[in-house]
């Protein structure tokens, strides 16, 4: 049974000026989490990401749809249920969100205090987790003697307390640099890997999705507008929309002014190939254009690796009489995906 499950679910806020169409926020979305997914919702600015995030949280109730979280229908509950379905949900922030005038320790125990533990049972909880992130020696700093990564690592910690199944990440390494993110992503594929926990993560870094998500969603107005595997939405999206969000992510396609470039500096016809795993070895497909006596030179390109699994975009320019160009690029065709460059 999935984790999180969400039917037709729409946010509609109301609107900002008297008679003004309402802020429809998240339209009609429909998503199944499986316990131990690491999902990944990602989408231009706007698309809708965050407020599905505050739904699933019941920080804010939706306008339509049904949405349930372990068993349990939160749309259907009461606000004084919420509160405890809210305490086995753990969240983590762009900007950390940690009390700063509570300790490291203080921060850790906080939700623990409001779910009503034992002093004793709290202080041992706290030192458990301060070793699980690593911080056992800043127990009694504050938040701003940190680093962010490291007030990432007490937001996780703090997030973790109550043991909840499920953990929502929004932008939660945005604010980072590349290599503390790397660290605070691997910290999070332990908390998923070890303790099973299940992680919805909003972002809009390509690092993020590639380095810990297995499955993706795409949202763009509202709507999720295509959703599965990591490597099948990235390698090979299906709708125009995410084919254009994913295209600013992914390495190897030329933006409209690179393209601008590219025509300016290279002669000849100039083609994108499109690699996958599994499909057609690189090799193959040179031996095939130079075999049919096609002259080529790769200018633009670059090779992205999901979990293991490698795709990319190689644009060439090729050379040489147009019949040969066109029967080479026919044969090639059929192995792989040919995009003429526009
Ligand atoms: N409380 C609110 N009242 C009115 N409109 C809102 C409210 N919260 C969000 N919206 C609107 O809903 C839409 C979706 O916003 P949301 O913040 O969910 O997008 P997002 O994909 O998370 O974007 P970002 O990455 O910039 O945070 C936007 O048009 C936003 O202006």
């Amino acid at each position: 049974m999935a984790l999180v499950s969400l039917r037709n679910v729409t946010k509609a806020y109301p609107p900002a000026e008297r008679g003004g169409a309402p802020v429809v926020a998240v339209d009609d979305v429909s998503l199944e989490i499986e316990p131990g997914d690491v999902y990944g919702i990602i989408g231009y600015s706007g698309a809708g990401k965050s407020t599905l995030v505050r739904l699933v949280n019941a920080l804010e109730p939706a306008t339509g749809g049904t949405i349930t979280v372990d068993g349990r229908e939160i749309t259907a509950l009461p606000e004084r249920d919420l509160r405890a379905v809210r305490l086995e949900i753990g969240m983590i922030f762009q900007q950390f969100n940690l009390f700063n005038s509570k300790t490291v320790e203080g921060n850790i125990a906080y939700p623990l205090l409001v779910a009503g533990w034992p002093k004793p049972k709290i202080a041992a909880r706290v030192a458990e987790l301060l070793a699980f992130v690593g911080l056992a020696d800043k127990a009694k700093n504050y938040p701003d003697q940190l680093s962010g990564g490291q007030k990432q690592r007490v937001g996780i910690a703090r997030a973790l307390a109550t043991s909840p199944k499920l953990l929502l990440a929004d932008e939660a390494t945005s604010a980072l640099d590349p290599e503390t993110t790397g660290e605070v992503l691997a910290l999070l594929k332990r908390v998923n890997r070890e303790f099973g926990v299940t992680i919805i993560v909003i972002t809009h870094e390509m690092d993020v999705i590639q380095s810990i998500a297995t499955k993706v969603a795409v949202m763009d107005g509202g709507r999720v507008v295509e959703s599965g595997d990591v490597f099948d939405v990235f390698s090979a999206p299906k709708q125009a929309s995410s084919a254009r969000f994913v295209s600013t992510v992914v390495k190897g396609v030329p933006s409209p002014a690179e393209v601008a470039v590219l025509r300016e500096r290279h002669e000849g016809r100039l083609v994108t190939l499109s690699f996958r795993d599994g499909d057609a070895s690189q090799a193959s497909v040179f031996l095939e254009l130079a075999r049919a006596g096609v002259e080529f030179e790769l200018v633009y390109g670059g090779i992205n690796d999901i979990q293991g699994r490698a795709f990319g975009h190689l644009t060439l320019a090729l050379r040489g009489p147009d019949a040969s160009v066109q029967a080479a690029l026919a044969a090639v065709a059929d192995r792989i995906d040919v995009t003429e460059v526009a």
